[in-house]
């Protein structure tokens, strides 16, 4: 009956998390999968998760269905966090808001819709970008095409060849962004280059599609959101995934939202009604615990407040660990650049070991990182850090 279904040959970025756990190597480390360990090598309780995790629990309610769409509080958090609390475009209601299943299901939703009233756009996704990125659109039967982003050679963007790529697109092509702290390459276009592709992206009446997984670990909350905000200045339609996995360390809560930016309050009401018709169909409703977090934490000023401080904390100690790796390798190194590992953004940092010397870290030390040679700078601490560099030297010489 199912002799013919193939094999699954694993996730690169997932299937690290078993290779890892069932390595008894006692040095091993993990800088696989984009999650941030703090200090102490641990996955954090956000404080401000567990107020509001013991508002939940005290007095213990009910769990009804959510609204297709999630609750309102989640999709206020959402808007509020990508487009400022005083955005017109919320006072205007031109803004459909869904809260998703983490960014993944936000990316999902969007590409569903994308793929029923836009059948004939393709999606063309940075190289390299996250790679669930391709295989979601292309599981709705959207074209996926990719655009020059991140030149190996020089560590650093592609600009020029992005931007002659882009003028060669037609109306209604999407084009999948990374707002801030690019995944898997840690390079992030600066406010001009983010102005030139906007202008590009209005003259050639492209759809920008951006995916904001990481707010607040590049620069800060706002500042990360600039090519968004940009976008709405510039009345551009707009679709946004965002993820708070990782800036509210809720990874399994699978807590996330969709929003589209549209022309008119009509636009936004026939579109928000479609997306709740492709959650229907899709999944029914969103989680309830992690919704309920969401909307306490983001709504609750004083929470809010804790939390950003709490996120800026983590982005520290990341911007800490790239600059600690940075000099030892260079010390040990002499003569040869580390200079990627500070110039670039966020959780990630694409090192540029060959998939051999990435094998070797792994096999030899017990050091995970992905096979595209991305590391998760947020898996270094302390007591670990001088450890993966002397890996990382023994395995460039050879
Ligand atoms: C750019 C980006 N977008 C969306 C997601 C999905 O987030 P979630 O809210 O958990 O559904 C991730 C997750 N990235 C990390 C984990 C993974 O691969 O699923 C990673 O890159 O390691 C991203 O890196």
């Amino acid at each position: 009956m199912f002799e013919r279904i193939d094999y699954y040959a694993g996730d690169p970025i997932l299937g690290l998390m078993d290779k890892f756990a069932a390595d008894n190597n006692p040095d091993k480390v993990n800088l696989g999968v984009g999650v941030y360990y703090d200090e102490d090598g641990k996955l954090p309780v956000l404080e401000c998760v567990k107020i509001a995790e013991q508002r939940i629990a005290d007095p213990v309610s009910p769990r009804p269905y959510l609204p297709m769409a999630g609750l309102p509080g989640h999709r206020k958090g959402c808007q509020e966090l990508l487009f400022g609390k005083d955005a017109q475009i919320l006072k205007d209601d031109l803004v459909a808001t869904i809260a998703t299943i983490g960014g993944s299901g936000a990316l999902k939703v969007g590409a569903e819709f994308m793929h029923q009233w836009f059948p004939q756009a393709k999606c063309y996704v940075s190289d390299p970008t996250w790679g669930n990125h391709i295989a979601i659109f292309e599981g709705s039967d959207v074209e996926v095409g990719k655009y020059p982003y991140y030149d190996k050679t020089t560590s650093s963007i592609k600009f020029d060849e992005m931007i002659a790529f882009f003028e060669t697109l037609n109306k209604n092509d999407v084009i999948l962004l990374h707002p801030c702290c690019h995944n898997p390459t840690g390079m992030d276009l600066t406010r001009e280059q983010w102005d030139t592709v906007l202008n590009v992206i209005q003259a050639r009446e492209l759809i920008p599609f951006m995916d904001i997984a990481y707010q607040g670990f590049g620069e800060d909350m706002d500042s990360d959101a600039y090519a968004i905000r940009k976008a709405v200045d510039m009345g551009l339609p707009l679709f946004v995934s965002n993820s708070f996995s990782k800036n509210l360390s809720l990874y399994g809560e699978r807590v996330g939202g969709l929003s589209v930016v549209c022309p008119t309050a009509d636009e936004a009401k026939r579109v928000f009604g479609q997306l709740n018709a492709t959650v229907r169909r899709i999944y029914s409703s969103p989680p309830s615990h992690g919704g309920r977090v969401v909307d306490i934490v983001m709504n609750d000023e004083v929470l809010h407040e804790q939390w950003v401080g709490e996120v800026y904390a983590m982005r520290d100690r990341i911007k800490s660990m790239r600059t600690k790796l940075k000099s030892v390798l260079e010390a040990k190194i002499p003569g040869r650049s580390f200079d990627y590992l500070t110039d670039q953004n966020g959780m990630f940092s694409f090192t540029g070991l060959t998939p051999e010397q990435v094998e070797q870290l792994q096999t030899k030390f017990g050091i995970y990182m992905v096979s595209n040679s991305r590391m998760c700078v947020a898996g270094l601490n302390s007591s670990n850090i001088d450890y993966v560099a002397n890996a990382m030297v023994e395995v460039l010489k050879d």
